[in-house]
Formats: structure tokens, C-alpha cells, sequence
């Protein structure tokens, strides 16, 4: 109580003045509050109607989806921050929710790698991932805080030249005057132990007394300089250098790949000569007089002769296509891979899609297209597996893979391994995304409607090591396709057995 003394009773006075300074405090803050909401509000909404028409092949780009993850997660989670306080709970609940829904970081740094696979497989420095090719003429390239978070992505997933290369990008900018969070310090803490791993000791030196103007009380760069220039020194007492021209960070080329699979996908090294390829056909399919090809035969054609792969054109209609997408679009799940040794699926970078599984009992659909393959192939479908249906993702791709060694389950005694693989290709793909066999040198290139066959095994069983396959990281577009995989049980009497391996 306070009434019982004039003292206390005082004090209560001056207590109350406290508070209502705090509620000042709280009024002014909760109006500042309201102009950032406000402002944040403006920005939303301009940026909303700057959407265009296409959805789908806005968000396909992988600059514009890196840009718009990242927006959406950082903004959002200032109003977040900002609203936390306010009395309408509701909305509150509103954004709490769909913050959960939203992308989270993995997503930023999961699409931040694609565009670090996209420019590995298709040799591109961050000024030409930039450009036309991506199918958008004019691009805003990546911020410097942007370019510096895909350089950090690139770094913890060891690819250290496009880690440098973005650097680079960033402190270009920042040259140019752009605003940013990171700091010239910070990349260029970055830069100068990566030059001076390419063993370029002038610049890594030039570098360094860079950040020594910055902060000229930093014992970590002054030890870098003095073991810098200790090297030079010695170096110099052996050997006369050649005098450095400029103190502008060099840009090492980038490296022709190693791995074929990249060179197909960049349509190089293509395995096929004139001569192989006139002895390759088109041709009008009807399957031994199948009543169903009479009318409308399979037009196939040859893509390959060793082993031989073909292509059945107009194979799909569009509505089927459709279909099969509306009925997995709420099914896609991470595609997983299996590891041979464990057994166990997991999903990894070496696969970036989902895919989904139909039966044909969900949709007539399902079930022609089923008969369709099987009237194709001439295969019995008794023991093939569901249609997986896989979209690919940003800088999605599926490095080379056996499709019959994913299979060493306990179906695998019932069903035996995948004799064969239908796949269809449900769009067209803008850049990238071709599908390419690195021991032949083949690369096909996905045509909406289309599908391609070939048999993983040979004929007397065995697997066919010529079938290595992979599908190149998507550039620009969106990539659908199904997989039909069929079993070797059943297919005694359709594709003989021999002891011999010719297939
Ligand atoms: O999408 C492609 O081009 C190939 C897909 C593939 O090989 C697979 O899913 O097993
Ligand atoms: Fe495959």
C-alpha cells in the first residue's frame, strides 16, 4: 500500500511520469513502426504488379527465382518482426503461418548452388549467366549482398572458382556505388588468400594493404602481408619477377570440364559420324499389325545405333499431358535416390526434382498411356512399374545414373531389373536439360510429346554399361518428364534371351 505514507505516495507520482515516458517511448515507436509497415506495404505492392502474364517461365529463370526467394524471405520477416507487437492477432496468425510456408534458407542457398551447377556445366562467369541466354534480354544483375551469398554458397560447397568469381562481382559493384550490407573489407578478406592460392603473390599482396588502408590496426592482414612480402622477398633473391602492371584482380579462365557428361550437355563431343548417322531411320511403327497401330502407327525414329535408342514422336497428346500433371502436382515430393551400399534412399544435390507415382487405376489417362508404351516397346506392362511423373527445379538436373542399378529391391526377385526405360518428355525446354549418355556420346534433346526407349540390359541379361545416363541441369525452362520402367520377368516370350550379349 502507499497511501499510509506521504513519502511513497510521492514517489508514486514520479513513478507514474517513468511510465508514461516509457508509453511516449512505446507511442513514437509503434508510430515509426507504422511508417516502415507503410513503406513496406508501397514496395509490396508496386513490386506485385510488376508481375507479367507468364508465371511459370518468370520463375523459371534462375536469376529471378534466386531473386525472389530472397526477397520474399527477408521481407517478410521484417513485417514479421514489426507486427510481433500489434493487437490484431489475427493477422498475426495470418503471417505466422504462412512464414512457416514460405521458403526457408535452404531453398536461398538451394537455388544459389543451381546457379553455381548452371554455370559449371555451361561455363559461364556471373556476367554471362546474366545474359539473353537465359531467354530474358535484360536481367538486373545480382546485388553485391546477393552475389556475395551465392559466393559463400559456392565456397562451403568447395567450387572456389565461382566462390572468387562472385566475390569478384560483388566488389565490382561496390566500385560502382552500389548500396550493400557486405563490406569492401569482408571480400576483400576473401580475395587475397584465394589470389594467393592461385599463386599470384603480387596481387595477393596489392590486396592486402587494399584492406590495410581500410583498417590499418588489422593483425591479420598485417601477418598475411608480412608473410606476403617475406615470400616475394625470397623469391626475389632467386629469381627476377616480372614487375606487376596493375593491382586489378585477375580473372582465372574456367576451366574446360573433365567430366563428358558437361561437355554433352553443352552439345560437345558429340560421338555420332555422317556415316553412322545415314544408317539411321524414320519410320512408321504398327507393331506387327497391332488393331491399335493400324490406323495410328508409332512414328519412330532412330536416335541411336549403339545401343540402339529410339524416339516415338506425337506420342502424347497435350490433354494427357495435362492430366499427368494435375494429377501429380499435389503428389511431388524431393525425388530420392538409392545408394547402392546402405539400400537406403536419400535425396542429394545429384538429383534436383520431384517426382510423383501414378497407378492406372487414378485416371484413364494413365492406363493408355500405359497401353501405348506397351503397344510401342511390344512389352508386357504385367510387371513394369507405376509412371513417375519428376519436374525438375531450378538448375535441376540428375547426374549419370544406371536406371538398373537403382533397382536392387526386394521387387527386383519378383520383377527382375529394368529391362527397358519409356521416357517422355511432357514439355519442351528452352536451354539445358537435353538428356545425354557420356560412354557413347549421345545427347537428346527433350521435344514435348515425345519419347525416348532404349533397354538398360542386354540380351542375355546383364547390365548394358553403354546406358549411363544423366540429365543436364535446366538453364531455362521448365522440364517435365515420365519415366515408364519396365521389369525383365514377362518379357521371355517378347524380347528372346540369348547367351550372347548382342542386343
Ligand atoms: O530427365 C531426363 O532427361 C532423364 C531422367 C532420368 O534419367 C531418370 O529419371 O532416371
Ligand atoms: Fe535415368
Amino acid at each position: 500500500e502507499f497511501y499510509s505514507s506521504i513519502d511513497h505516495m510521492t514517489q508514486l507520482i514520479l513513478t507514474e511520469r517513468d511510465l508514461i515516458q516509457s508509453f511516449r517511448d512505446y507511442v513514437t515507436e509503434e508510430e515509426n513502426n507504422i511508417e516502415r509497415l507503410k513503406s513496406c506495404l508501397q514496395v509490396f505492392e508496386s513490386s506485385s504488379e510488376d508481375f507479367p502474364e507468364d508465371l511459370e517461365k518468370y520463375i523459371s529463370n534462375p536469376l529471378t527465382a534466386y531473386k525472389f526467394v530472397r526477397k520474399l524471405k527477408n521481407e517478410w520477416a521484417v513485417v514479421k518482426q514489426v507486427t510481433n507487437m500489434s493487437p490484431m492477432q489475427e493477422f498475426q496468425r495470418i503471417l505466422s503461418e504462412t512464414i512457416q510456408n514460405i521458403p526457408s534458407d535452404q531453398d536461398l542457398d538451394g537455388i544459389a548452388l543451381g546457379l553455381v551447377r548452371l554455370q559449371e556445366t555451361y561455363r559461364l562467369n556471373p556476367e554471362n549467366i546474366l545474359g539473353s541466354g537465359l531467354g530474358q534480354a535484360t536481367m538486373d544483375p545480382l546485388d553485391p549482398d546477393e552475389a556475395f551469398h551465392v559466393a559463400t554458397i559456392a565456397h562451403q560447397n568447395h567450387k572456389f572458382l565461382y566462390a572468387f568469381l562472385w566475390m569478384q562481382e560483388a566488389l565490382k559493384q561496390l566500385d560502382e556505388g552500389r548500396v550493400a550490407i557486405v563490406t569492401r573489407a569482408e571480400i576483400l578478406r576473401f580475395l587475397g588468400p584465394f589470389v594467393f592460392q592461385m599463386g599470384d603473390l603480387p596481387r595477393a599482396i596489392a590486396l592486402s594493404e587494399q584492406l590495410l588502408d581500410l583498417d590499418p590496426s588489422d593483425l591479420n592482414v598485417l601477418n598475411h602481408l608480412d608473410f606476403y612480402k617475406h615470400l616475394k622477398e625470397g623469391i626475389k633473391r632467386n629469381e627476377a619477377t616480372t614487375p606487376m602492371d596493375d593491382a586489378h584482380i585477375f580473372t582465372p579462365s574456367i576451366p574446360k570440364s573433365i567430366k563428358v557428361y558437361e561437355a554433352l550437355c553443352r552439345g560437345e563431343g558429340i560421338q555420332m559420324t555422317p556415316r553412322r548417322q545415314r544408317a539411321l531411320f524414320c519410320r512408321y511403327n504398327t507393331g506387327g499389325r497391332n488393331p491399335r497401330l493400324i490406323y495410328a502407327p508409332v512414328k519412330e525414329e532412330d536416335e541411336w545405333d549403339q545401343p540402339q535408342i529410339t524416339r516415338y514422336h506425337d506420342f502424347i497428346s497435350d490433354y494427357e499431358i495435362d492430366t499427368i500433371k494435375k494429377l501429380s502436382r499435389a503428389k511431388l515430393a524431393r525425388a530420392r535416390v538409392l545408394d547402392h551400399v546402405t539400400g537406403k534412399n536419400f535425396s542429394a544435390e545429384l538429383r534436383v526434382a520431384k517426382s510423383a507415382w501414378l497407378s492406372e487405376h487414378e485416371d484413364p489417362v494413365i492406363s493408355h498411356v500405359n497401353q501405348r508404351i506397351a503397344d510401342a516397346t511390344g512389352l508386357d506392362m504385367e510387371m513394369a512399374e507405376m509412371l513417375q511423373v519428376a519436374n525438375y527445379g531450378i538448375g535441376g538436373q540428375y547426374e549419370p545414373h544406371y536406371d538398373s542399378k537403382l533397382v536392387k529391391d526386394s521387387d527386383f526377385h519378383r520383377f527382375g531389373g529394368r529391362i527397358a526405360t519409356t521416357l517422355i518428355y511432357m514439355t519442351d525446354v528452352n536451354l539445358g536439360g537435353a538428356t545425354v549418355f557420356p560412354a557413347i556420346g549421345a545427347a537428346l534433346q527433350p521435344k514435348k510429346g515425345s519419347a525416348v526407349f532404349w533397354y538398360n540390359l542386354l540380351q542375355n541379361g546383364e547390365e548394358d554399361d553403354r546406358t549411363l545416363h544423366a540429365a543436364c541441369p535446366v538453364m531455362a525452362g521448365n522440364k517435365w518428364v515420365s519415366n515408364k520402367w519396365i521389369r525383365a520377368r514377362g518379357q521371355e516370350f517378347r524380347r528372346r534371351c540369348a547367351l550372347s550379349e548382342s542386343a
